[in-house]
């Protein structure tokens, strides 16, 4: 509960794919009088994201996947390079994960250990995303992976040397934010 917001409504402005709403309330402002401010949300969901490292081979995997959202948006060719994701379909981030990481990369992993939770875009998206880490190795391959093909999902699944990724985040060539989180939490916990 907050005692500085009240009188909250909320008007759907779109609802497709995922939802778009716009909350209008009273804010108590810092300075003291009571505002009224109005936001528009989006909500797709919670998620979860994954670094898949191999600390056998000493390679991390990604993958490569067209996101139409940066191709309008200064990606030249669209092509953005990630660790696993995908949208939560329970409220079991673990099990969601699991899943994910099967679909998406082939991998049937048996333990992913938590790291930390984050917003990922706090001003507009009402999304947590939930990040693990996983030392996977070639044996629990059982599938090709490259995404749910009902969904139109088209994934390419690469595998890249520790010392590559670590220069990679280093220059700046990482575009994506869950990743470089999840890169850079793997750097500084001696991971990769
Ligand atoms: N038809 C249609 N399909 C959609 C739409 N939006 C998403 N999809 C389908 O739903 C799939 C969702 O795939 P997931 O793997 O579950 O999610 P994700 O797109 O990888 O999202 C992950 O990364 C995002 C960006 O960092 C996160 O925001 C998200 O929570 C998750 O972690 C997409 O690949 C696509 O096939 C849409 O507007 N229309
Ligand atoms: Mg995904």
């Amino acid at each position: 509960m907050n005692s500085r917001i009240k009188d909250i409504r909320e008007e759907i402005l779109s609802k497709a794919w995922y939802t778009l709403k716009r909350y209008t309330y009273q804010w108590k402002t810092f300075k003291g009088p009571w505002q009224e401010q109005s936001r528009e949300v989006y909500d797709r969901g919670n998620g979860a994201a994954v670094l898949m490292y191999n600390s056998n081979t000493k390679k991390v995997l990604l993958i490569k996947q067209f996101r139409m959202p940066t191709w309008v948006n200064g990606n030249k060719n669209g092509l953005l390079l990630e660790t696993p994701a995908g949208v939560l379909d329970s409220n079991d981030p673990e099990a969601c994960m699991k899943r994910e990481i099967e679909e998406e990369t082939g991998y049937r992993v048996q333990h992913i250990t938590p790291v930390f939770q984050t917003y990922m875009s706090p001003g507009a998206v009402t999304e947590i995303l939930h990040f693990f880490t996983c030392d996977y190795s070639k044996a629990t391959k059982v599938a090709t992976g490259g995404g749910n093909e009902h969904e139109t999902e088209d994934l390419f699944v690469e595998e890249y040397p520790f010392k590559e990724i670590r220069t990679m985040v280093n220059e700046g060539a990482i575009k994506d934010a869950k990743t470089l989180l999840l890169l850079q939490h793997g750097m500084l916990n001696g991971l990769i």
